[in-house]
C-alpha cells in the first residue's frame, strides 16, 4: 500500500479523490470502500452529495465575512481562551513550531459544542440569535455526517459485531459528550505574500477527522505520504458543492497507522493580492474520555504499531488529554496580543 503511495507520486499522478456520499445510503459497503481506501491512501477525500444544504454553507461564510470585517478591538472582546473557544488574532498560532519564524498569517473565531448557546457563538453571530441557532444547526449537521462517515471506517475495518460493528465509533462521538469538537470560522486576509512562506503551517489535525469547506481561493496542499520524507506536496483545489475530509491523529492512532492523519498547510494563492481567503474547519474529536489504543480490527495488527509511531507519546493519553498537550504546543495564550 504504502509503496504503491510513492510509486504513484514519482509519476506525479495523485490527485485527492472526490467520492459520492448518496453511495452511503445505497450501497454502504462500497462507499465504505471507497473511504476506506482514500483514508489508507494519501488520507484525504471530497464529498459530494455530502447532504448538507449549499445555502447554508453559503450563508455560513457571509456570517464569517461579516464577523472578520469588525474592527480588531471588537474581535478581541472574545479572545481566545485556553478551552480552545473565541477569536485567534493574526500570528497567535503557530501550527509548525519547529520551522516557522513567525505565526500563521490567519485569524479565526472557534466555538465548540457546549458553547454553541453561549454568550463566545452569540458574538460570532454579531447578537443574532436566529444566526445563532444556524451556527447551531450546520455544526450539528457536520457531525451527523461526521458520524456517517465514521461509520465507514468501522465497516472499511470490519470492526466485529460484538464490539459494535459498524456502529463502533458513535458511542466514542456523542454529540452531548465533552469533547475538543471544534467549529473554526477561518480568514486569511489579502496580502502580498511571499509564495515559499506558509500562511498556515504544516501540521497534522488532532482528533479523529477534520471537515473542510473553502471558499473561492484555493491555497490548502497535503503531503501525499507522511511517513514518507520529500514527497510532493498536492493542492487540495477548492471543488464547489463538496467537503473536504481528512484522517486525523487518533484515526492514525486506533489503527496503528493503517489510516493516515496526512500532514498539510496553507500556502500563498496569487488571487490573495486582491481576495481574502476562507475557510470552515470542523475538527471532530472523540470524548475527551476515549481512549487512544488500538479498535478490534482483524486489520490491525500489533506489528503495524512501528507506523504510528510519531503519535508514540499520545498513546497513554485520553483523547481530551492529547488535545490539551497538542494546543499548548501551538498557542501561548499568556502572548495572545491582538494585533495584527
Ligand atoms: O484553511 C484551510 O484550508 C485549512 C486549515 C487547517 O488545516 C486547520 O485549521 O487545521
Ligand atoms: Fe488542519
Amino acid at each position: 500500500m504504502t509503496q504503491d503511495t510513492t510509486t504513484t507520486h514519482a509519476s506525479g499522478n495523485v490527485t485527492i479523490p472526490v467520492i459520492d456520499f448518496s453511495l452511503f445510503a445505497s450501497d454502504p459497503e462500497e462507499c465504505a470502500r471507497q473511504v476506506g481506501e482514500a483514508s489508507q491512501n494519501i488520507g484525504f477525500f471530497y464529498l459530494k452529495n455530502h447532504g448538507l444544504s449549499q445555502e447554508l454553507i453559503s450563508r455560513m461564510f457571509d456570517t464569517s465575512e461579516s464577523f472578520f470585517q469588525r474592527p480588531l478591538e471588537s474581535k478581541n472582546k472574545h479572545l481566545i481562551a485556553p478551552d480552545n473557544t473565541g477569536y485567534s488574532p493574526m500570528k497567535s498560532e503557530t501550527l509548525d513550531p519547529e520551522t516557522q519564524t513567525q505565526g500563521d498569517l490567519k485569524e479565526a473565531y472557534n466555538t465548540r459544542k457546549s458553547t454553541i448557546d453561549d454568550d463566545v457563538t452569540l458574538y460570532f453571530a454579531q447578537g443574532d440569535k436566529m444566526r445563532q441557532a444556524e451556527i447551531g444547526d450546520f455544526f450539528k449537521g457536520l457531525h451527523n455526517l461526521a458520524r456517517s462517515v465514521m461509520q465507514c471506517f468501522a465497516i472499511a475495518l470490519q470492526v466485529p459485531e460484538a464490539a459494535g460493528g459498524r456502529h463502533y465509533f458513535d458511542r466514542s462521538h456523542e454529540w452531548d459528550a465533552h469533547s475538543g469538537t471544534t467549529l473554526r470560522f477561518l480568514h486569511y486576509p489579502k496580502q502580498t505574500g511571499d509564495p515559499n512562506t506558509p500562511l498556515a503551517g504544516s501540521h497534522t489535525d488532532y482528533g479523529s477527522i477534520t471537515l473542510l469547506m473553502q471558499k473561492d481561493i484555493a491555497g490548502l496542499e497535503v503531503q501525499a505520504a507522511r511517513i514518507h520524507k520529500n514527497v510532493p506536496w498536492v493542492a487540495a483545489p477548492v471543488i464547489p458543492n463538496t467537503i473536504l475530509v481528512n484522517i486525523a491523529d487518533h484515526l492514525q492512532m486506533w489503527t496503528n497507522g493503517l489510516l493516515k492523519s496526512t500532514k498539510h498547510r496553507v500556502m500563498y494563492n496569487p488571487q490573495q493580492l486582491e481576495h481574502s481567503r476562507y475557510s470552515i474547519a470542523c475538527f471532530i474529536h472523540a470524548n475527551d474520555k476515549a481512549r487512544l489504543d488500538p479498535i478490534p480490527s482483524p486489520l490491525i495488527t500489533q506489528e503495524m504499531r512501528a507506523e504510528g509511531v510519531e503519535f508514540e507519546e499520545g498513546r497513554n493519553m485520553t483523547a481530551g488529554e492529547y488535545l490539551r498537550w497538542r494546543l499548548d504546543q501551538t498557542y501561548k495564550y499568556d502572548q495572545v496580543s491582538g494585533t495584527m
